[in-house]
């Protein structure tokens, strides 16, 4: 179990190298719980590779990705402890949703109730029974957030996971995204919707050219900017607009 002095998300001087090339270099951030983190950055700063290291997903060149204080891949119970959307497009297309679900549950050896749970808490449960084939992208984000629900985790980290998502299911996102952190929970959650960060996130981590550029809570962050999440990220990442 998680205690309060245990980050829920630790990265640590994480580095990973891809031949030559540095996709993240020297990133540090904590997400404690009770936060809502927002992790922003210009296409190809190295989001969705920090994601996928602290998800066991991508090893480490150097540096230690933590969640609960421990490596993804030491947890006993990963799915407990963390739930992940990372690409909502990778759902076997053949299969329904609910089946989708199943298989994830009796994998993690999770009772097969939670899967009607997560259907109700997602909105999905009336298309639980028709093939993933047949479902928008926003549909599917919703499949992604429920899988990543499954385990009742304590921590969860989203990588663009508004993406398709309609202004009703946006605002759902961002109830839900606040009442799991309100509950004790952490989030860390990329997005290039810098006004959706606004409303939901406590922090931001801005990582350009795989560095940290800037980080700490919003308010702060934003306060030689009147407040305005927009005008301080363009100020900080304007010199880094071109995609790696
Ligand atoms: N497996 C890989 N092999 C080689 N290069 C990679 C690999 N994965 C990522 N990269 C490169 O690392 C850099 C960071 O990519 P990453 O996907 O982490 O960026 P991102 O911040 O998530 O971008 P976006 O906002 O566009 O999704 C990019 O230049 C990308 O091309």
């Amino acid at each position: 179990m998680n205690t309060n002095t245990t980050p829920a998300i630790q990265a640590a001087g994480l580095r990973k190298t891809f031949g030559d090339f540095a996709a993240v270099e020297d990133v540090s951030f904590l997400v404690p719980n009770g936060r809502v983190v927002g992790l922003l950055g210009p296409n190809g700063a190295g989001k969705t590779t920090t994601m996928r290291m602290l998800l066991g997903l991508a090893a480490p060149t150097s540096g230690s990705a933590l969640i609960n204080g421990k490596p993804y891949r030491e947890l006993e119970h990963p799915t407990k402890h963390i739930g992940a959307v990372l690409d909502a497009g990778g759902l076997h297309p053949s299969r329904t949703g609910r089946q989708h679900l199943r298989i994830a549950a009796a994998m993690a050896g999770l009772d097969a109730q939670r899967v009607i749970d997560v259907l109700n808490e997602t909105g999905i449960m009336a298309a639980a029974d028709r093939k993933i084939r047949g479902y928008s992208l926003g549909m599917k984000q919703r499949l992604a957030l429920a899988t990543a629900l499954l385990g009742e985790p304590s921590v969860l980290i989203l990588d663009e996971p508004a993406n398709g998502l309609d202004p009703a299911g946006i605002r759902w996102l961002r109830n839900k995204l606040r009442a799991f952190a309100d509950d004790g929970g952490a989030v860390l959650v990329s997005s290039h919707l810098l006004s959706e960060i606004e409303l939901v996130a406590d922090d931001a981590v801005v990582i350009a050219h795989g560095r940290v550029a800037a980080a700490g809570a919003l308010a702060t962050l934003t306060a030689t900017h009147g407040g305005d999440l927009e005008s301080f990220y363009l100020d900080l990442t304007a010199t880094t607009m071109e995609v790696r």
